[in-house]
């Protein structure tokens, strides 16, 4: 009998630069003309310029040093020959350095086509093709790259990237110095992390990828992290089981609202609600009970002026979200103290938020097994005893020291969310919007995770869904109506319909 195939992985591999410079390698040892892949990038670059704008008839090539502008060249070869007025601009300071640029850059020039040196602006154009820098990139563009970047930017037409916008780092998702912010970015041979989080969006734009008919596993590259997207949610969240009861769908506790605060331990109780948790306990200030009944009477919400008030809570709860407007008060200080070491103890899955990510930061310990870290930047650079800078600068390789410095599962919120539990490999959110950067979204996330993890799921399959399952309801949410304005009540009404993938509307 054979063995049971292993259930496959939800979503699709990333890779970084180095994944792709081993691919690359591969490919170009069998190739018999070491052009051939750069004839294919330019071609694939050409197509893609086409289905895009197919009514541009003036193009300006911008064609750096490297392989990436031996890329440029041969698109604008190709355009040349369609009949549209080409210009390639290239560096003064750089000619073509490598042998295959320098055998397209001639074949372009052979066919008549007309190259300049950038001298401070650039002619009109329909479209712009940003063949300037690549993966080899290696610090801040200079002066007169930067300059060129500039022009780029300020064109007045859309731009068609070649593989990355130049000046972005293609698996940190962040740029050293300028980048050119693409309509469309064209990425060759393997998709790349950094395009999909942190400034990688805003700057590559669009995304379409052309294998160039290298097969991955020619090189079998390992890749880097896992992209995951609304259709892989049916992955964890299957349909009920017709005898179910509340009891099997778990019991969530939430702590937190302090005086002035309340609101955010309600939203982190809705959201777990609204995303299946069978039973709800909120333990907060006596001043929100009243206001969490009428606004979520299937909830159970208990006075706590103190920690004496948790007893019987802590042991009830198959999973505890600590942190949502707690605040790091005496009484907050004292709750955190008292739910961690309980959590410890039994162990229950905890879910740190918000006041409890920067009372375990100032205050550290060791944190129960089964831990999920729910970070915006800042909170994960006080977690890391970094700045926000540098965790935006490389989000991947932060989200992984978190997990590890932590041993806890992390998710590190912002554009394109990254999801990590300890040596493993990261999960990229592809989902959310621009409307989710307001208060009270992190409370909500806090309280879908939890309400995942007290219906059966893993620690690690509960961030990672949990995430995905907010960024989705968010991408809902701000369909009618738009990002400006989105209110976590709005994400909140969508999580009950895409939660449940596959169910009549
Ligand atoms: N190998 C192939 O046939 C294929 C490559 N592809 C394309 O190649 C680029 C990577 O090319 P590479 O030559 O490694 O570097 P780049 O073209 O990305 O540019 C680096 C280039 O610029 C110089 N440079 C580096 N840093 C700076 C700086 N800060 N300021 C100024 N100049 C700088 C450096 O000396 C290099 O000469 C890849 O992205 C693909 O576009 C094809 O896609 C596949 C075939
Ligand atoms: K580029």
């Amino acid at each position: 009998m054979s063995a049971p195939c292993a259930t496959p992985l939800p979503g699709s591999p990333l890779y970084d630069e180095a994944a792709l410079r081993m691919l690359e390698a591969a490919a170009l040892a069998q190739e018999s003309d070491a052009t051939g892949l750069m004839q294919r990038a330019g071609q694939a670059g050409w197509r893609t310029l086409l289905a895009h704008w197919p009514q541009a008839q003036r193009i300006v090539v911008v064609c750096g040093p490297g392989n990436n502008g031996g890329d440029g060249y041969v698109l604008a070869r190709h355009a040349q020959a369609a009949g549209r007025a080409v210009v390639v601009v290239r560096l003064g300071t750089h000619a073509s350095r490598t042998a295959p640029a320098q055998a397209m850059a001639a074949a372009f020039e052979a066919a008549g086509g007309t190259v300049e040196a950038f001298a401070g602006a650039l002619p009109a154009a329909d479209v712009v093709v940003d063949a300037l820098f690549g993966i080899g990139l290696r610090q801040a563009p200079d002066a007169a790259a930067t300059a060129l970047i500039d022009a780029i930017n300020s064109a007045g037409a859309p731009v068609l990237a070649l593989d990355v916008p130049s000046g972005c780092a293609g698996d940190r998702g962040s740029a050293d110095g300028a980048a050119v912010r693409a309509t469309h970015t064209v990425q060759f041979l393997l998709p790349q992390l950094g395009l999909q989080t942190g400034d990688g969006p805003d700057l590559a734009g669009s995304l379409s990828l052309d294998t160039l008919g290298i097969d991955p596993l020619l090189a079998d590259v390992p890749p880097q992290a896992r992209r995951i997207a609304a259709a892989d949610l049916g992955h964890w969240l299957r349909p009920r089981a017709r005898n179910a009861h509340k009891g099997r769908h778990g019991r969530v506790l939430c702590i937190g609202g302090d005086h002035g605060t309340g609101g955010a331990v309600l939203l982190a109780a809705g959201a777990a609600l609204r995303s299946g948790a069978g039973l709800v306990e909120v333990a907060t200030q006596g001043a929100h009970v009243a206001p969490l009944l009428a606004r979520w009477p299937e909830a159970m919400v208990r006075r706590t002026d103190s920690v004496s008030a948790l007893a019987g809570a802590l042991e009830a709860a198959d999973v505890i979200a600590l942190g949502p407007g707690l605040g790091q008060g005496a009484w907050g200080h004292a709750l955190f103290d008292e739910t961690v070491a309980a959590a410890c103890a039994a162990p229950t899955p905890l879910v740190l938020d918000a006041d409890a990510l920067n009372l375990l930061a100032a205050h550290p310990r060791p944190l129960p097994p089964r831990t999920i870290l729910t970070p915006h930047p800042g909170e994960a650079a006080r977690l890391l005893g970094t700045t926000t800078d540098a965790i935006q600068r490389d989000r991947p390789a932060a989200v992984r020291e978190l997990a590890r410095r932590w041993n806890a599962v992390v998710v590190l919120k912002g554009a394109g969310s990254l999801v990590c539990a300890p040596d493993a490999l990261p999960w990229l959110v592809a989902a959310g919007n621009p409307g989710m950067a307001a208060g009270g979204m992190g409370d909500v996330l806090t309280g879908v995770i939890a309400a995942l993890c007290a219906q059966g799921l893993g620690v690690e399959s509960a961030a990672a869904c949990g995430a995905l399952l907010h960024a989705v309801a968010g991408d809902v949410a701000a369909s009618s109506g738009g990002a400006r304005g989105l209110s976590p009540l709005d994400l909140i009404d969508a999580l009950r319909s895409c939660a449940n993938p596959g169910a009549a509307a």
